[in-house]
């Protein structure tokens, strides 16, 4: 018996396994690292040995305080166990055994770790680091990050919340002059942080400065009431993270030392005189930090949900292909294949230029250290695209993937609606997704102008192709193209064609007397399409980088069949644009889709053993569908026994309304 085929496990699922043509562990190995492999397994023995972070019952028959108090309790243990379970220096180790205790629906630490800590990392100078940061690492305060106003989220210019200098006292005087200017959405603010970074309009000796962090002690340390001046409490139910108490604050008249705001790049002396940071956004890192999360997040999404689909497809028998031979597995119909498919593929995307984003983050974070602050607007222009695809995307492929098991898919039992509606909140925080991408635009409509002017920008991985003359025709059928240079070739194309017509057709509305800002505004739909094509032009060129590194021949031809996916349903995905300009021709389609089917029949056999090598374990997936050892339909009925309504057999209010009912109607119709 192996890790991945056991005694008692369903036989179609270990038929599944036994088909596939590489070895399953060689995979894992690859797919997360020889290392990192080794200390997942060692963190989930860790977690499976301490029956302590068990959920008491199946968390979708939790009330929401029993959610929140079961996510909080569970909180405190893993900071209890972390030192013991991982090396909390290592961010990989630290997000898996998060996942592992604590789900991924929210917990009391979540802004902290993600959004306070990095704030005063990169925000606070020396001084406050000293004195914040160890507090905040070793857990004597909870913090989170309160931006957003019930009146704005996306435009920060408008952010109502005052931070007025008073250089008598050397306070800042916080002030929420409106209703509008609630804070409203912060994750973690409604209950459980005492302290929070909060945005707000900084005015000094009479003049607004724009929204700048402070540094804000919301509740008693003691008895964690609210302190004198601040309302704080829960928004209520949302679409889903209902594990997380996302809140409402106001600040009535608050008075905070100078030394609150973060000032490692604006500040405030003494006697009220602004200075100003090097670079304008760089109190925004802690918004890049998370869109650059946000695509390994939607890695890990996606990858879930396709080992969910896969497994249960693989166990799940309906309908016959050839009369009279019997009914197949789900996964032999080829629509099954062209639904789940392609969200394996774009998983592993993701989860590749995801790897390649955080590292550019960190990068440029030190280079800021250092003084060098020139990566900031490409970062910046990447992440904001990356993040608006990859949480679009995700999105699609999470439905897909719950259509794809029929009515079971729409159980809680599914893990699909935990992983649908945490998902999809990507697509809003952190930029609104259409917001984000028309930042992407802006760099691209910069890049655009270069080109036309014939002076490109010092050389840029990212970018550099929208300065180079590709093919005039598409070329994806006519070479030997082990690489797939042709159809890389073919994005680029496709991304310098559409940022360079809205650019000229933003001139144009210009010189017909339109301001920048309305030419903009009527170019936006395609300005998106310009980002779409630009950020799908990078994943491409991050999964064939990637895919050409494996030395494994075994191992590199799965990948291979994936990336052909990938490529060639991104070809049809966008074949609107490549045949608009006639780059691309109708038997090229044709021959893309062929490339699809065939790729989807390759993908088919190694299907089971591709996800089981995605090493994502019974306890992160919360899913009977999608559970490794394939027992579905007994553990559903098990699922089903344990719904708080199965606890009477007749409802304790049923003879007061249908019971009464249903006995006068037999009543009347018996005179
Ligand atoms: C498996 C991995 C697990 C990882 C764990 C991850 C977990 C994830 C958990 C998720 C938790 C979610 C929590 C959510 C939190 C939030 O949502 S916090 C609130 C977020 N809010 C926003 O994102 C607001 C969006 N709005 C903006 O960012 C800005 O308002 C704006 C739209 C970008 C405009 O900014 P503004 O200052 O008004 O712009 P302008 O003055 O017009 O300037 C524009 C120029 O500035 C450049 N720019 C903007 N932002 C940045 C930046 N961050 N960095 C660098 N440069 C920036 C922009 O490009 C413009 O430049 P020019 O074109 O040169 O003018
Ligand atoms: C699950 C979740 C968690 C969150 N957590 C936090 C948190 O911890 N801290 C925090 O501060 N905030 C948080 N937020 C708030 C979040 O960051 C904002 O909701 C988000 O930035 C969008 O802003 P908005 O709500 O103002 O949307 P709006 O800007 O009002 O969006 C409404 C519509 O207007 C469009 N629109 C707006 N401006 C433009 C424009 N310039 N061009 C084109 N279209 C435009 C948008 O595309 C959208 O279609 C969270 C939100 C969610 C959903």
């Amino acid at each position: 018996m192996s890790r991945y085929i056991r005694e008692g496990d369903n036989p179609d699922l270990t038929e599944e396994r036994r088909k596939a043509s590489f070895d399953t562990e060689a995979m894992a190995e690859l797919f997360w690292g020889a290392r990192n492999l080794m200390r997942r397994r060692e963190i989930a023995n860790y977690v499976e040995q301490h029956r302590e972070f068990d959920d008491p019952q199946p968390t979708a028959f939790m009330t929401r305080e029993e959610l929140i108090e079961n996510a909080t309790r569970k909180a405190v243990l893993t900071m209890e166990h972390a030192e013991k379970a991982i090396d909390i220096t290592r961010d990989e180790e630290s997000h898996y055994f998060n996942a592992l205790t604590m789900g991924i629906d929210g917990n009391p630490f979540g802004l902290h770790l993600v959004m306070a800590i990095p704030t005063i990392m990169n925000n606070a100078d020396e001084g406050q680091q000293d004195e914040w940061l160890p507090k905040a690492l070793n857990r004597e305060f909870i913090a989170t990050y309160a931006q957003t106003e019930m009146g704005h989220g996306t435009n920060l210019k408008k952010l109502e919340t005052t931070a007025t200098y008073d250089p008598k006292t050397q306070e800042f005087i916080l002030h929420s002059p409106t209703i509008t200017s609630t804070k409203w959405w912060p994750g973690n603010l409604g209950k459980s942080s005492n302290y929070s970074v909060v945005m707000a309009q900084l005015y000094s000796q009479g003049k607004c400065y724009g929204a700048h962090p402070f540094f804000v002690q919301l509740r008693d340390l003691r008895t964690h009431k609210p302190l004198p001046g601040i309302t704080v409490g829960d928004i209520g139910p949302k679409f889903g993270i209902n594990t997380n108490d996302n809140g409402f604050l106001r600040f009535d008249q608050v008075r905070i030392p100078r030394r609150s705001m973060f000032m490692k790049h604006a500040k405030i002396l003494p006697d009220g005189t602004y200075v100003p940071p090097s670079h304008s956004k760089l109190n925004y890192s802690a918004m890049v930090y998370v869109r650059a999360a946000v695509v390994s997040l939607m890695a890990s999404h996606l990858l879930a949900c396709s080992t969910i689909a896969v497994r249960y497809s693989c166990i799940r028998r309906q309908g016959e292909i050839t009369p009279g031979t019997g009914e197949v597995k789900v996964l032999d119909y080829q629509t099954q294949q062209y639904r789940i498919f392609p969200q394996i593929a774009r998983g592993v995307a993701f989860r590749l230029s995801g790897n390649y984003i955080i590292q550019l983050y960190r990068q440029t974070m030190t280079d800021i250290k250092n003084g060098d602050i020139s990566a900031v607007p490409d970062l910046h222009a990447i992440s904001c695209g990356l993040k608006a695809v990859t949480s679009y995307q995700g999105a699609l492929g999470l439905e897909q993937c719950r259509m794809a098991c029929g009515g079971h898919g729409y159980l809680q039992a599914s893990g699909f609606p935990l992983q649908y509606t945490v998902a999809i909140g990507a697509c809003t925080y952190e930029g609104e997704n259409m917001v984000m991408l028309l930042q992407t635009a802006r760099h691209l409509i910069k890049m655009a102008k270069a080109i036309r002017s014939g002076r490109p920008p010092k050389p840029n991985k990212v970018i550099d192709y929208l300065f180079k003359k590709g093919p005039t025709k598409c070329l994806i059928d006519q070479t030997y193209d082990p690489n797939y240079q042709s159809v890389l070739e073919a994005f680029e194309h496709l991304s310098r064609r559409v940022t360079l017509e809205v650019y000229d057709r933003l001139v144009q509305l210009q010189q017909q007397g339109r301001s920048y800002e309305l030419a903009w505004n009527e170019c936006a739909v395609d300005l998106c399409k310009a980002t779409r094509a630009h950020v799908r032009t990078f994943l491409a060129k991050t999964f064939v980088e990637e895919v050409n590194k494996i030395a494994d021949i075994s191992l590199k031809s799965v990948f291979q069949d994936l990336l052909q996916l990938y490529l060639f349903y991104e070809v049809t995905e966008c074949a609107a644009g490549l045949l608009e300009d006639g780059f691309m021709s109708g038997q090229q389609l044709t021959y893309a889709k062929k490339n699809v089917y065939d790729a989807l029949a390759k993908i088919r056999p190694n299907a089971a053993a591709i996800v089981d090598s995605f090493d994502i374990s019974d306890r992160e997936l919360q899913s009977v569908l999608g559970r490794r050892d394939g027992n579905v339909y007994e553990n559903l009925l098990k699922w089903a026994q344990m719904s708080p309504l199965n606890k009477h057999d007749v409802l304790p209010f049923h003879h007061k309304y249908l019971g009464k009912m249903m006995d006068e109607a037999r009543q009347k119709s018996k005179l």
